[in-house]
Protein backbone atom coordinates (compact mmCIF):
# COMPACT_ATOMS: atom_id res chain seq x y z
CA UNK A 1 0.00 0.00 0.00
CA UNK A 2 1.53 3.09 -0.95
CA UNK A 3 1.18 5.69 2.02
CA UNK A 4 2.60 8.90 0.03
CA UNK A 5 1.95 9.46 -3.83
CA UNK A 6 5.20 8.97 -5.47
CA UNK A 7 6.13 9.18 -9.27
CA UNK A 8 7.73 6.28 -10.22
CA UNK A 9 9.18 6.90 -13.77
CA UNK A 10 6.26 8.53 -15.57
CA UNK A 11 3.61 7.36 -13.72
CA UNK A 12 1.99 8.82 -10.04
CA UNK A 13 1.40 6.15 -7.79
CA UNK A 14 -1.58 7.63 -5.49
CA UNK A 15 -1.77 7.11 -1.69
CA UNK A 16 -3.74 4.89 -0.84
CA UNK A 17 -3.00 2.59 -4.04
CA UNK A 18 -1.72 -1.12 -3.73
CA UNK A 19 0.93 -2.08 -5.79
CA UNK A 20 1.40 -5.87 -7.33
CA UNK A 21 3.88 -7.89 -9.23
CA UNK A 22 2.59 -9.12 -12.21
CA UNK A 23 4.34 -12.37 -13.07
CA UNK A 24 3.52 -12.98 -16.47
CA UNK A 25 4.58 -9.35 -17.50
CA UNK A 26 7.22 -10.11 -15.90
CA UNK A 27 7.89 -13.74 -17.64
CA UNK A 28 7.11 -12.02 -20.49
CA UNK A 29 9.97 -9.44 -20.62
CA UNK A 30 11.60 -9.74 -23.93
CA UNK A 31 14.90 -7.82 -22.78
CA UNK A 32 14.95 -10.57 -20.18
CA UNK A 33 13.57 -13.83 -22.78
CA UNK A 34 14.36 -13.96 -25.91
CA UNK A 35 11.55 -14.45 -28.12
CA UNK A 36 9.16 -15.28 -24.71
CA UNK A 37 6.20 -15.84 -26.93
CA UNK A 38 7.90 -18.64 -28.48
CA UNK A 39 7.31 -22.13 -27.28
CA UNK A 40 11.07 -23.38 -26.62
CA UNK A 41 11.53 -25.69 -23.58
CA UNK A 42 15.18 -25.52 -24.32
CA UNK A 43 15.49 -21.92 -22.87
CA UNK A 44 15.68 -23.62 -19.76
CA UNK A 45 18.71 -25.81 -20.62
CA UNK A 46 21.65 -23.50 -19.56
CA UNK A 47 19.38 -22.58 -16.20
CA UNK A 48 20.72 -23.25 -13.20
CA UNK A 49 18.53 -21.08 -11.31
CA UNK A 50 16.20 -23.04 -9.20
CA UNK A 51 15.34 -20.25 -6.85
CA UNK A 52 12.95 -16.79 -7.20
CA UNK A 53 14.55 -14.42 -8.44
CA UNK A 54 12.56 -10.49 -10.10
CA UNK A 55 13.09 -11.93 -13.37
CA UNK A 56 11.25 -15.59 -12.24
CA UNK A 57 8.03 -16.11 -9.76
CA UNK A 58 6.48 -18.68 -11.19
CA UNK A 59 6.61 -20.51 -8.10
CA UNK A 60 6.62 -17.42 -5.22
CA UNK A 61 9.70 -16.99 -3.32
CA UNK A 62 10.95 -16.63 -0.44
CA UNK A 63 9.78 -18.22 2.88
CA UNK A 64 6.42 -19.12 1.11
CA UNK A 65 8.22 -20.65 -2.03
CA UNK A 66 6.62 -23.57 -3.79
CA UNK A 67 7.98 -26.92 -1.92
CA UNK A 68 6.10 -28.75 -5.48
CA UNK A 69 8.48 -26.60 -7.86
CA UNK A 70 11.07 -29.66 -8.37
CA UNK A 71 8.21 -32.29 -8.81
CA UNK A 72 6.17 -30.14 -11.17
CA UNK A 73 9.14 -28.91 -13.00
CA UNK A 74 9.80 -32.88 -13.81
CA UNK A 75 6.15 -33.69 -14.29
CA UNK A 76 5.68 -30.59 -16.81
CA UNK A 77 9.12 -32.40 -18.85
CA UNK A 78 7.72 -35.93 -18.61
CA UNK A 79 3.97 -35.04 -19.53
CA UNK A 80 4.72 -32.14 -22.04
CA UNK A 81 7.68 -34.77 -23.98
CA UNK A 82 5.18 -37.19 -24.13
CA UNK A 83 2.56 -35.60 -25.14
CA UNK A 84 4.65 -33.66 -28.20
CA UNK A 85 6.61 -36.69 -29.31
CA UNK A 86 4.09 -39.39 -28.98
CA UNK A 87 1.10 -37.14 -30.25
CA UNK A 88 -0.19 -35.16 -33.46
CA UNK A 89 -1.94 -32.55 -32.66
CA UNK A 90 -5.11 -31.09 -34.94
CA UNK A 91 -6.50 -28.09 -33.89
CA UNK A 92 -10.42 -28.33 -33.88
CA UNK A 93 -12.05 -24.79 -32.81
CA UNK A 94 -10.73 -21.91 -30.62
CA UNK A 95 -7.37 -20.76 -29.89
CA UNK A 96 -7.86 -17.16 -29.69
CA UNK A 97 -5.83 -15.55 -26.86
CA UNK A 98 -6.21 -12.93 -24.67
CA UNK A 99 -3.31 -11.48 -22.69
CA UNK A 100 -4.34 -9.25 -19.74
CA UNK A 101 -1.43 -10.10 -19.19
CA UNK A 102 -2.14 -13.40 -17.56
CA UNK A 103 -3.25 -15.80 -20.55
CA UNK A 104 -6.82 -16.61 -21.43
CA UNK A 105 -8.64 -18.38 -24.25
CA UNK A 106 -12.00 -16.89 -23.94
CA UNK A 107 -13.43 -19.44 -26.35
CA UNK A 108 -11.32 -22.09 -25.18
CA UNK A 109 -8.34 -23.93 -27.09
CA UNK A 110 -9.95 -27.72 -28.39
CA UNK A 111 -7.21 -30.04 -29.66
CA UNK A 112 -7.44 -33.85 -30.81
CA UNK A 113 -4.53 -35.83 -30.15
CA UNK A 114 -3.36 -38.70 -32.23
CA UNK A 115 -1.11 -41.14 -31.01
CA UNK A 116 1.46 -41.51 -33.84
CA UNK A 117 2.30 -44.58 -35.17
CA UNK A 118 5.70 -46.00 -35.48
C1 LIG B 1 2.55 -25.54 -12.10
C2 LIG B 1 2.47 -25.96 -10.85
C3 LIG B 1 2.64 -25.08 -9.63
C4 LIG B 1 2.72 -23.73 -9.54
C5 LIG B 1 2.70 -22.68 -10.66
C6 LIG B 1 2.85 -23.41 -8.12
C7 LIG B 1 2.98 -22.12 -7.63
C8 LIG B 1 3.09 -21.82 -6.28
C9 LIG B 1 3.25 -20.49 -5.75
C10 LIG B 1 3.28 -19.20 -6.58
C11 LIG B 1 3.33 -20.60 -4.41
C12 LIG B 1 3.54 -19.46 -3.42
C13 LIG B 1 2.21 -19.02 -2.82
C14 LIG B 1 2.41 -17.86 -1.82
O1 LIG B 1 3.37 -17.10 -1.96
O2 LIG B 1 1.59 -17.73 -0.93
C15 LIG B 1 3.21 -22.01 -4.07
C16 LIG B 1 3.25 -22.51 -2.79
C17 LIG B 1 3.10 -23.85 -2.48
N1 LIG B 1 3.04 -24.89 -3.36
FE1 LIG B 1 3.00 -24.74 -5.35
N2 LIG B 1 2.83 -24.58 -7.39
C18 LIG B 1 2.71 -25.62 -8.27
C19 LIG B 1 2.68 -26.97 -7.96
C20 LIG B 1 2.72 -27.50 -6.69
C21 LIG B 1 2.71 -28.92 -6.36
C22 LIG B 1 2.65 -30.05 -7.41
C23 LIG B 1 2.76 -29.01 -5.01
C24 LIG B 1 2.76 -30.24 -4.13
C25 LIG B 1 3.08 -31.45 -4.57
C26 LIG B 1 2.80 -27.66 -4.47
C27 LIG B 1 2.83 -27.34 -3.15
C28 LIG B 1 2.90 -26.06 -2.64
C29 LIG B 1 2.88 -25.75 -1.22
C30 LIG B 1 2.73 -26.75 -0.06
C31 LIG B 1 3.01 -24.37 -1.12
C32 LIG B 1 3.05 -23.53 0.16
C33 LIG B 1 4.48 -23.40 0.64
C34 LIG B 1 4.54 -22.60 1.93
O3 LIG B 1 3.68 -21.77 2.15
O4 LIG B 1 5.49 -22.81 2.69
N3 LIG B 1 2.79 -26.78 -5.52
N4 LIG B 1 3.08 -22.72 -5.24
Amino acid sequence: MVTLSMMHTDYTIPAGWAVMVCPPAVHLNPKRYEDPLVFNPSRWEESTANNASKHFMAFGGGMRFCVGTDFTKLQMAVVLHSLVTKYRWVEIKGGNIVRTPGLHFPNGYHVRLHKKIY
